[in-house]
């Protein structure tokens, strides 16, 4: 992969060209201008200081640059369609894009209408902004990536080793659609009721609020299975999502999650994205989503007054 281009400089951006920059040319497109000079913390507390090619959508369309070798989309859920409609003029429709959002919004939905191979990365990195100019890489972990039809399965070893070279470490899979869904079970599980309560993701065990944990669990379960998603660790049904959910809020019971991040910066949640499929899928199946559906609501209402 002879050059990356990154749209969408938040914290999983920089840290794509933080890692990749070093071994490869690495370019971060967003709206608004940028500081070059970008600070990196590791997560050993190291500060690291780099040039990083940064480069705005306006610029972009005055100074065109050749093309790259593949499109990076790292904006939230909800602005990856808009952000590729924004350089679409700019690259050739056969270019490679990565999709590194969680929930299950821009997938299908690029998948279906870029005439190119689409990947789709999940993250179990973390990574948050300081400022304009820095990101603080909060923890390691592993990332896999492959296509929603497994066509691009080559294309998805070469992407993988150009990561795993830049020290991210990044595994090609053949069940991408699978871990997608199954990290968006665990999201909407945590996700809506830390936000909505302003709570770290260890207060979900408090009776408070266990029992609402537990029936998004098992409106989530009866859903997953209709979209043919395998329950987690060959485990079965309900039970198996329960202990994966309960071993996520034990491993991240200090964690501020992301939308209560978003809640706390009065910017839009990913709703749409995490409790959106879910919902649209128990439509589809008949199945019961009300308390999907209610935490939507209360969701949709708060954003609302932001
Ligand atoms: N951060 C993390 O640890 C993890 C994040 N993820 C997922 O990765 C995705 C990105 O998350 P994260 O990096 O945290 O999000 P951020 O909010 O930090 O970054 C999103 C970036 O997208 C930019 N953006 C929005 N619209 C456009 C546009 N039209 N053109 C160009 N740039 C645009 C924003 O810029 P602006 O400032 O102009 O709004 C911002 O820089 C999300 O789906 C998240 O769920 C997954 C795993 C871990
Ligand atoms: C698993 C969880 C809920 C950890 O905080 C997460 O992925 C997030 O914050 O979005």
């Amino acid at each position: 992969m002879t050059s990356h281009w990154i749209l969408g400089p938040g914290a999983i951006g920089r840290l794509l060209a933080h890692s990749l920059s070093p071994f490869t040319d690495a370019t971060l497109i967003g709206r608004r201008t940028l500081p070059e000079h970008q600070r990196l913390t590791t997560p050993e507390g190291e500060e690291r200081t780099q040039r990083l090619a940064t480069v705005t959508v306006a610029e972009l369309a005055s100074h065109p640059l050749p093309s790259p070798g593949c499109v990076h989309i790292t904006t939230k859920a909800m602005a990856a369609e808009t952000a590729l409609a924004s350089i679409a003029d700019m690259i050739p429709p056969t270019i490679p894009l990565v999709l590194w959002q969680n929930g299950f919004l821009a997938q299908p939905r690029l998948t279906d209408r870029w005439p190119g191979p689409v990947l789709c990365a999940t993250t179990t990195q973390g990574a948050y902004l300081t400022g304009s100019d820095g990101v603080v890489h909060a923890g390691r972990g592993p990332t896999f990536i492959g296509d929603l039809n497994n066509q691009h399965g080559e294309l998805a070893e070469v992407m993988t080793q150009a990561l795993t070279q830049a020290n991210f470490a990044a595994t090609a899979v053949s069940d991408i659609r699978q871990r997608l869904w199954q990290k968006l079970a665990v999201n909407a599980a945590i996700n809506p009721l830390v936000a909505l309560n302003g709570v770290r993701n260890g207060e979900l065990r408090s009776d408070a609020y266990a029992v609402r944990v537990e029936a998004v669990i098992a409106e989530a379960a009866a859903i997953l299975e209709q979209e043919s998603i395998a329950p987690p660790a060959g485990g079965k049904g309900e039970d198996a999502w329960l202990a994966l959910v309960w071993q996520v809020v034990e491993n991240t019971a200090n964690n501020k999650a992301s939308m209560l991040q978003d809640v706390e910066a009065k910017r839009p949640t990913e709703r749409g994205a995490i409790l959106g499929p879910l919902i649209e899928s128990a439509e589809r199946h008949g199945l019961a989503c009300r308390e999907l559906t209610k935490l939507n609501s209360e969701l949709a209402k708060l954003e609302a007054a932001f």
